[in-house]
């Protein structure tokens, strides 16, 4: 095992750089041979590891949060390379979707064993996903807690103000969608998310029965409610609840065309990824995770 760490000072509001020194020391003695590289800003870890494999790496580790691994994993696409995550992000969708700790004192164990295997991604318009795609109300809760740092300033809690205040503000949309050849259209549609994670925003069970590596991607659309009845409908997202709604509809399939009245924004792991329209795909087996 060769391994490249991309440390993401940033993330977790700023602890990562502090927590990495302890880290580090846990890692030692494993006997594992590594490099180190911090981020020098948003983006930066995709052309660090690019040439991974070419330059005799095996494996790849991002020490963050769900950008983070989102970064690198869009680096690392294509590549013979084993992926790992030391979670010190904020939300860490990514480990919660593997079942890795969420502490990464304990997760930092699991890099070790160097057992691994196949994990599904999404693709979307050309990049990678590693969790889920958020379109609507979800894409601008994405904005809007980059804009105003409410994450960095109240962790997960930033997600639930942001999401409670939007739902007062951001207009629903009409949605016409392709899930493989079938076709559904909705007016007055809050949110789609697409998820190949059960979780998104922190812990959030936005697709319960989405499943890693079953091929499939899953399809939440939330749709035809008033404001009380979506933030009545908000806590149960935690559960998985939701679901359960007539005015929630799951669905599942290999891949998703979206065109939206007006343009949405979109958000995947968390990061900002333009508007609508969109085209999501599943990418069966396209990683190798060390689990
Ligand atoms: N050196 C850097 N300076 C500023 N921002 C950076 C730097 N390196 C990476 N970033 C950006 O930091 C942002 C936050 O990182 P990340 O998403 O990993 O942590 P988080 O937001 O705390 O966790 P989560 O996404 O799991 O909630 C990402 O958008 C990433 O692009």
């Amino acid at each position: 095992m060769k391994a490249l760490l991309i440390v993401n000072g940033q993330a977790g509001k700023g602890k990562t750089r502090t927590r990495w020194i302890r880290l580090e020391g846990y890692l030692q003695t494993f006997g594992i041979h590594y490099d180190v590289h911090f981020t020098t800003r948003p983006k930066a870890a995709i052309e660090v590891v690019k040439h991974a494999a070419a330059n005799q790496y095996t494996h790849v580790i991002a020490v963050g949060g769900d950008g983070t691994v989102n970064e690198v994993v869009n680096g690392i696409a294509g590549q013979n390379i084993v992926f790992g995550v030391l979670p010190t992000g904020t939300g860490n969708d990514f480990a919660r979707m593997l079942q890795i700790p969420v502490d990464p004192f304990l997760a930092v164990k699991k890099i070790g064993t160097e057992v691994h295997r196949p994990v599904d991604l999404l693709q979307l318009n050309g990049g990678y996903v590693a969790g889920a795609v958020g379109i609507g109300l979800d894409g601008a809760v994405a904005e809007d807690i980059n804009r105003v740092s409410w994450k960095k300033r109240m962790g997960t809690f930033g997600y639930v103000l942001s999401m409670l205040k939007l739902i007062f503000t951001f207009p629903p949309f009409s949605v016409h969608l392709e899930i493989d050849s079938q076709v559904f259209d909705f007016q007055g549609c809050w949110l789609v998310a697409i998820g190949n994670s059960q979780f998104y925003g922190g812990g959030m069970k936005i697709c319960p029965n989405a499943k890693f590596d079953d091929g499939l991607l899953d399809v939440c659309i939330v749709h035809n409610l008033t404001h009380l009845q979506l933030i009545k409908l908000f806590p149960s997202v935690f559960t998985g609840k939701h679901i359960l709604h007539p005015n929630v509809l799951c669905l599942q399939g290999r891949s998703v065309r979206i065109q939206t009245d007006p343009a949405v924004p979109v958000h995947g792991d968390g990061e900002i990824l333009g508007k609508t329209p969109g085209e999501i795909y599943i990418r069966p087996q396209a990683l190798h995770v060390i689990y």
